[in-house]
Formats: structure tokens, sequence, C-alpha cells
């Protein structure tokens, strides 16, 4: 089940509220200018099953994303447990980054968390299957697949570089709760 845990930065092991209504959950991201929506991921995707796979059974939904939302770039992450460096892979997302561009995440297998660090709060959404996360450009964040991952998530983006990511150099990442897995 997706969910929202809401943190002061200063209580890491207490979150104040925590969501799992999806009404909730956006209406509460809303707030912070933060998209989360649902939608129908259809096709059986396997985590670990190859970008070309993932893309052509989500074509239609990546085309309308394109078109309405302006995004020119595509790939896909998609990791299951077996994959030989997904220690080094769960290490990159880490620690507390920016993206000079909106983070766009389309669900379409398993389940990661977003942690999100807004002003003095700190919004962590676990993001499963059909959720898509829109998150606003120069937004402090990290991601977590944890210790055994399983997902497939379509990233879109406007740019043509693709990922890029500014480090804040922070150690916030590491005093708030990881996926549990
Ligand atoms: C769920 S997509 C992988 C993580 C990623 O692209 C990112 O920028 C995390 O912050
Ligand atoms: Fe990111
Ligand atoms: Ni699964």
């Amino acid at each position: 089940m997706s969910s929202l845990s809401v943190y002061h930065v200063s209580s890491p092991d207490l979150p104040n509220k925590v969501l799992t209504h999806f009404e909730d959950i956006a209406s509460t991201l809303a707030e912070k200018g933060v998209r989360f929506d649902r939608w129908q991921a259809a096709a059986k995707i396997q985590p670990g099953a190859s970008q070309e796979e993932v893309i052509a059974a989500y074509q239609v939904q990546i085309d309308q994303l394109m078109t309405e939302r302006g995004y020119i770039t595509v790939d896909v992450i998609s990791l299951n447990s077996d994959h030989p460096q997904k220690a080094e892979l769960r290490a990159k997302f880490l620690d507390e980054h920016r993206h000079a561009e909106d983070e766009v995440r389309f669900f379409v297998a398993g389940r990661g968390l977003f942690t999100l660090h807004i002003d003095d709060y700190v919004y962590a959404v676990l993001c499963e299957k059909n959720d898509l996360i829109s998150v606003p450009a120069g937004t402090a964040h990290w991601f977590d697949m944890g210790e055994h991952p399983h997902f497939v998530a379509i990233r879109l983006f406007n740019n043509p570089e693709g990922w890029v990511a500014n480090f804040t150099g922070e150690d916030i990442a590491s005093r708030f709760p990881r996926l549990e897995d």
C-alpha cells in the first residue's frame, strides 16, 4: 500500500502523521507542489525486464506524458535482487540531491521510497505500482530501493541528458527511515 509519512526534520524517529488513502496523500503533497497521480499499470512487467520491453509495454502512457507535459527523454530503471550492482545502484540515490528539472517517475511494478526535504519537514512517499509522482525541480530528496530491490520505474526528463543530480552534501538522509524490505 502506498503511504506518506510526514516528519519534522528534528524527529526522524516519529512521524507527525502517516497517510495511506490516495486522496490524502495527493492533497498533502499538492500543498507542496508535488503531484501524486494514480495511473493504471496494466501490462504485467517483472522487475529485471529490459528497458525496451518496458517502454514498448507503456508506449501509450509515455507518449501521453511527453505530449501533455513536454518531456523529451525517457528511460527505465528495472531492478530485482539478482542484480549484481544492486548495492552500488542503491547507494547512488541514497544521498540528498536535487535536479534542475522535475523528477517524474511512473512505477509500473514493485515499490520504492522517495523522501522529500521541504523547508523544516520531511515527506517519505512509499511509491508502488500505479503511482506517478512528479517532484518539482530543485526539491531536495533521496530515494531508497532497499537492500532487495524489486521495482520498475519509467523516468521522464525534460532535458536531453536524462538523469543529472546535484548532491547537497548534507547527511540528513542517513537519519531518516529507509525502505523496509
Ligand atoms: C525510482 S527512479 C530511480 C531514482 C531516481 O531516478 C532518482 O532521481 C532518485 O532521486
Ligand atoms: Fe532524484
Ligand atoms: Ni512484484
